[in-house]
């Protein structure tokens, strides 16, 4: 069989010794010649690349691994690459929770002012990754982790044509395990349906394999007060738990459909705002817990030249991108979420609009399934998301102070255009040479 080369773009993240499990896990069906951790950190990627070198040696896992900080270097014979990039890293999605709560805003990673910002640093190196890959790797598939994901693979469908790119987000299958648990079900015996945009979308059917619709049970047990039955990887943070219960806050709004848990902070801005600890923010609590329980996992398995004993991290989040790299590689066809071009599947939104449904990935990429009629209520809801994603995008590519303006304006989260103006403002000024400049 066909042994492949993996590369990780942002390859000293800490998913990725969940990824590489995943990999390990799936050898049988995607065997590795070769694993390359590409990041700008050399520090942290050596750190991983002696944690993984002892975990092979382990787990008699016959793969080289191979760490390099040259890009060019690490997509040479890749056959898929997944990148997970974050560009000035969690300091500076700290300093965007912060700036935003501060001025009275959603301060979170991928929504509001937060995932304008992320999306200004990061746009234009998604799309010279993307630009590498096609020259150097022509045959590679890219699987994209990297957020703002709508953003991004807006971007890239715009600026490099016939790219292969999947662009993947792990929420929705977490989501589905935890409506499935709370159903007292399996997930792989329900089929779901959505629609919407990457971290904007909605839930319009839950059914069991004898075909019985489950949406209004679970409508039932949500607004009952019941709690969200979680599906913990181990370590499900607090905030994610109180996310994942405000679901119920949003099927009490509107309740024909269950709305992914993204939707809190476009329904209930205000609240969030409240909530939220302008002090301590999510990006403290990643910083705090997972990167630094991941990393010092790393360091004990180095120190003490073994993985016994050591405490290893499980969790969807490596199974989804591999198994999708899985369904490139054997063209299986297999039914996953998707974010592709709409090109008709919601016929009453633009052909051109990047979105978020079921869909098949085979060995061609990903292509969305059915095709569903949006109502008026949120068909305009996601008009003003997905202009905003892509004035976005305009605002970055172009140097638009103008369209930087109009995005945040059209942000759900953003009240009126003083209040755009002045965090547009304020993250221009915090950014500096992170952000393009905006003339
Ligand atoms: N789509 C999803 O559902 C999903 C799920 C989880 C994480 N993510 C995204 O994955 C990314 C990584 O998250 P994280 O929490 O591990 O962040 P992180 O900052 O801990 O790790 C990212 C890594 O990328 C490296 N990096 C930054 N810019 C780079 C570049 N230009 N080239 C190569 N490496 C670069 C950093 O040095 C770092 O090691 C983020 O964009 C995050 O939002 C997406
Ligand atoms: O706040 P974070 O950094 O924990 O997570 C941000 C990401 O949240 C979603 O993903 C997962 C996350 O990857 C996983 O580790 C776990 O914590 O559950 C989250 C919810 O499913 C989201 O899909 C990503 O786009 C975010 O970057
Ligand atoms: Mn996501």
């Amino acid at each position: 069989m066909k042994e492949y080369i993996v590369t990780i773009v942002g390859g000293a993240s800490s998913y990725t010794p969940g990824i590489v499990r995943s990999l390990m896990n799936r050898r049988e069906r995607l065997p590795l010649k070769k694993l390359v951790l590409q990041d700008v950190d050399s520090e942290k990627l050596e750190l991983m690349v002696n944690y993984l070198s002892i975990l092979f040696q382990d787990e008699e896992y016959d793969a080289q691994v191979h760490w390099t900080t040259d890009r060019e270097e690490s997509f040479r014979g890749a056959d898929f690459i997944f990148t997970q990039i974050r560009t000035g890293g969690l300091e500076m999605r700290e300093m965007d929770e912060k700036i935003s709560l501060e001025h009275g805003l959603v301060g979170q990673e991928t929504c509001g002012p937060g995932g304008f910002a992320f999306a200004m640093r990061t746009i234009r190196e998604m799309v010279e990754i993307t630009r590498d890959a096609q020259r150097i790797a022509p045959e590679a598939w890219i699987i994209n982790y990297s957020n703002p994901l709508p953003i991004l693979a807006e971007a890239v469908r715009r600026e490099v044509p016939h790219s292969r790119s999947l662009f993947i987000c792990d929420m929705p299958i977490v989501q589905e395990l935890a409506m499935a648990a709370t159903l007292d079900y399996k997930h792989r015996d329900l089929t779901f349906e959505y629609f919407g945009l990457n971290h904007f979308g909605w839930y319009t059917s839950i059914k069991n394999s004898e075909g019985e619709e489950l949406l209004p049970k679970l409508r039932e047990i949500l607004l009952s007060g019941e709690e969200m039955k979680m599906v913990d990887f181990g370590h499900l943070d607090q905030s994610w738990i109180t996310t994942f219960n405000n679901i119920r806050e949003g099927v009490k709004a509107f309740p024909e459909y269950i709305p992914l848990t993204y939707i809190q902070y476009y329904y209930f801005p205000e609240r969030i705002v409240k909530k939220y600890n302008p002090d301590y923010t999510r990006a403290n609590e990643v910083m705090d817990g997972r990167r630094k329980r991941i990393y010092e996992e790393c360091k004990k398995v180095v120190s003490a030249g073994t993985t016994q004993g050591i405490e290893h991290t499980l969790d969807a989040h490596g199974d989804f991108i591999v198994d999708q790299a899985v369904a490139v590689a054997h063209n299986t066809g297999e039914r996953f979420m998707v974010n592709v071009v709409n090109n008709g599947t919601f016929p009453n939104l633009d052909d051109d609009m990047v979105i978020e449904t079921f869909g098949r990935i085979d060995a061609h990429g990903a292509r969305a399934s059915k095709k569903f009629e949006v109502p008026p209520f949120y068909r305009a809801f996601i008009y003003s998301q997905n202009t905003y994603e892509k004035l976005t995008v305009d605002a970055c590519m172009e140097g638009s102070y103008n369209k930087a303006l109009q995005a945040l304006t059209l942000n759900p989260t953003i009240p009126s255009v003083d209040k755009a103006r002045e965090i547009l403002d304020a993250l221009i000024e915090v950014n500096g040479d992170y952000f393009p400049v905006l003339k």
